[in-house]
């Protein structure tokens, strides 16, 4: 054996002795355990048995059968639930469903006698309507905004007969909007007609998508230096907000004794309300997007110590009984709930020469609707099973496109007729009220940089009419009526 230096510090033990020491705490483990065994320490809990239904039990036969139906039932029951969760996440990805069908089917379930899905509709469209009622109450500057491309067709007499019946201290401001979308004509040409009836603003929303920080572009500046209409085009900053702004301090200077104002921004669905405040605001405060009628109720925003903003939902139930599809065509409705989305694209075929949609969607000539339909599900590849072309999605694409610009369209105003040039007054002391002329002055600058017809050749359609209010919501709620709250 190896005589260990008695300097030498390892650990090392011979094997005897290591497989000693295992042999000992083997042996002591096990006396551990015999005595926990003795003690019944390590005992697992017995589970209680279910005895079940004891054999000698008369009517044991009958109780299985109950039990077997009950379990059956249960089951069918769970793959109902899950069928009808399956079928409503699939509306709902379609856009087919609303909130208030959620609602309706909670209160189904507590077995709750529920409306039918139209009359619940009706009933949001109506909450829409009072909470543009509440704005225009709590409002001493009603924006409506328009879009630039239909003015008119955005335009909503009712809400202007509304602004007017809620008091007379009460300024009613048009803001045309989206002039990004049009030739530099068309907007002045509409400036110069709605002026004549109401003070306006031209205006360009920022379409970054940054939380905050959104650009503003200086009038001055884009005017100065020479920004050409491509640039003022491609910019995703905002345009317009000097000068509106400045429309406002001018009109909160004007009247001393009140200090501050509330601004209410109302018009229809997806012409840019919401777009409008987080561009004045610099950030996203309150939600975008290309879904009509994403804004459901009034948000308030404090723009600066001054200035009070009010978000309005856009959707109220409008006229719709003459054309549906012109109601399609004004972005008024969810594309995705739309029954007949081939009848709209129709009125964009009527309007639009083929070349531009052969070119804009890279596909043959085509002589009719359907035609053109199936030649661009075959271009986008939108089939249905079994690989029949899916038609519906094409006709929703198109719209798609022609409500956010990409098929690029435009109005010029009517001509007045002579009643209307009388009628047509320009209101000087609302002029003074606001400062017009400075104002007016500041984004000319911008306007003159926008792109002309000749340079991107966008269709000319004929302007549509202002719409209404249906009928039947105006038999219910008279305005008066509803401003008592
Ligand atoms: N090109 C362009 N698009 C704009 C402009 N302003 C808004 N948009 C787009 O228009 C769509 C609708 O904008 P929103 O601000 O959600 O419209 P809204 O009026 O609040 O819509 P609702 O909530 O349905 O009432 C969005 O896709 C915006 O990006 C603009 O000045 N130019």
């Amino acid at each position: 054996m190896v005589k260990r230096s008695k300097k030498s510090k390892s650990n090392r033990v011979s094997l005897k002795k290591k497989h000693k020491i295992i042999k000992k705490v083997k042996e002591h483990h096990k006396k551990k355990a015999k005595e926990a065994k003795k003690l019944g320490l390590n005992k697992k809990p017995k589970v209680e048995k279910d005895p079940g239904i004891p054999n000698d039990w008369p009517f044991k036969e009958q109780e299985l059968k109950a039990l077997e139906i009950r379990r059956e039932r249960a089951k069918a029951e769970l793959e109902q639930n899950k069928a009808a969760r399956k079928e409503r996440a699939k509306k709902r990805k379609l856009g087919l469903l609303e909130e208030e069908d959620d609602v309706s089917m909670k209160k189904e379930s507590v077995g709750e006698e529920t409306l039918p899905v139209s009359k619940i509709r009706d009933n949001s469209e109506r909450a829409f309507y009072k909470e543009l009622v509440k704005v225009i109450e709590a409002s001493d500057v009603i924006l409506q905004v328009l879009d630039a491309r239909d003015p008119l067709g955005t335009r909503c007499s009712d809400m202007e007969k509304m602004v007017m019946k809620s008091g007379a201290e009460k300024r009613l401001v048009l803001l045309l909007n989206k002039i990004d979308l049009v030739p530099r004509e068309a907007a002045e040409k509409w400036l110069k007609y709605l002026r004549e009836e109401l003070p306006t603003v031209a205006f360009k929303c920022s379409t970054q998508e940054q939380k905050s920080n959104l650009g503003w572009k200086s009038s001055s500046k884009a005017g100065k230096t020479g920004m050409s209409g491509n640039s003022i085009l491609q910019t995703s900053d905002c345009l317009g907000a000097e000068s509106l702004i400045k429309l406002l301090k001018n009109y909160t200077r004007s009247h001393e004794i009140k200090k501050s104002i509330t601004v209410g921004i109302i018009g229809l669905p997806n012409v840019g309300k919401s777009s409008l405040i987080n561009s004045l605001k610099r950030s996203h405060v309150v939600n975008v997007g290309a879904t009509p009628g994403l804004t459901r109720s009034l948000q308030e925003v404090q723009l600066d110590r001054n200035v009070k903003l009010l978000d309005c939902p856009g959707v109220v139930m409008l006229r719709s009984s003459e054309n549906d599809a012109s109601i399609a065509l004004r972005n008024c409705k969810r594309i995705e709930k739309l029954e007949d989305p081939i009848s709209p694209v129709k009125e964009i075929l009527k309007l639009c020469p083929s070349k531009v949609l052969v070119t804009l969607y890279k596909v043959p000539s085509f002589d009719s609707v359907d035609d053109f339909l199936h030649k661009v599900a075959t271009v986008r590849g939108r089939l249905k099973k079994g690989g029949i072309v899916d038609v519906e999605a094409a006709a929703r694409i198109v719209l798609h496109d022609w409500n956010q610009g990409k098929i690029p369209y435009f109005t010029m105003p009517p001509t007045r007729t002579e009643a209307e040039v009388s009628e047509a007054k320009i209101v000087t002391e609302l002029g003074k009220e606001f400062n017009v002329d400075e104002v007016y002055g500041s984004e000319s600058s911008f306007i003159g940089s926008l792109k002309s017809v000749n340079e991107f050749n966008p269709v000319e359609v004929p302007p549509n009419v202002p719409i209404s209010f249906d009928e039947r919501m105006l038999e219910v709620h008279d305005f008066r009526a509803v401003f008592v709250f």
